[in-house]
């Protein structure tokens, strides 16, 4: 069975005071989750080192938003994947649909950052998931294979987590249906030849409706923007019944 990976993803949210501020509550809400679920806080990369300081010895992991393929060099406004893992960084969210929407990323640089994050050490998430328009057209398979096929050319499928993210679901509150997630995310497993790796489903997840979407027997965790951001909200998700 793949691990569960319970991730939020803060986005552009948060400064220091504000994450120190989250922490404190959301330690004391984990006390007793199940040791089997790995959690992980995806944040601006001025938390890092306050995640860093602040949890070390904590079973939380610390993940970043992205990461450059290259060790250095004239790159402005990108990270390295040693800058990253030298503050105690393990995750790093590769492909988000805002990246490719609003920053030119590619399906060929999404590759180029999963290799050097795996390089690095690192445990990529690779986003994948369909526009409105392409689920309506009944191009959502077509599209996702595609993401696929080009982003993980020389990828290690064995150090790796998949996020299907249906971008009509991101921050909408239009939830993808949990039974139609399981499905597509069932189907993604088929397209890896059933690799045991974890798939995520991502897209207005509430605390609400975990408990029905991790019940999902393709389903193994959440990748959650917005309710990551409330420290109660985000402890209810990360214990799901
Ligand atoms: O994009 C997402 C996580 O990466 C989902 O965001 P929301 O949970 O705010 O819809």
């Amino acid at each position: 069975m793949a691990k569960t990976v319970i991730a939020g993803n803060w986005k552009m949210y948060k400064t220091q005071a504000e994450t120190l501020e989250f922490l404190k509550p959301f330690v004391e809400q984990i006390a007793e989750t199940p040791d089997d679920r790995e959690i992980v806080l995806c944040v601006p990369f001025t938390d890092l080192s306050v995640l860093s300081n602040a949890l070390h010895g904590s079973r939380i992991r610390i993940g970043a938003q992205n990461v450059h393929w290259e060790a250095n060099g004239a790159y402005t406004g990108e990270i390295s994947a040693e800058m990253l893992t030298e503050l105690g960084v393990r995750y790093v969210v590769v492909g988000h649909s805002e990246r490719r929407q609003y920053f030119g990323e590619t399906d060929e640089t999404v590759n180029r950052r999963l290799k050097a994050a795996q390089a690095a050490g690192l445990t990529p998430i690779l986003c994948v998931g369909e526009t409105k328009q392409q689920r309506d057209a009944g191009e959502t398979q077509t599209h996702i294979a595609q993401q696929l096929k080009a982003g993980l050319v020389g990828v290690n499928l064995s150090n790796l987590v998949i996020a299907y993210e249906p971008i009509w679901a991101i921050g909408t509150g239009d939830t993808c249906e949990s039974k139609e997630a399981n499905r597509v995310i069932g189907w993604i497993r088929d397209q890896l030849n059933g690799e045991d790796l974890p798939i995520q489903y991502g897209g207005s997840v509430k605390p609400e409706l975990i408990d029905e979407i991790m019940a999902q027997p393709e389903i193994n965790g959440v990748l959650v923007g917005g309710a990551s951001l409330d420290p109660i909200g985000f402890a209810r998700i990360v214990n799901y019944q």
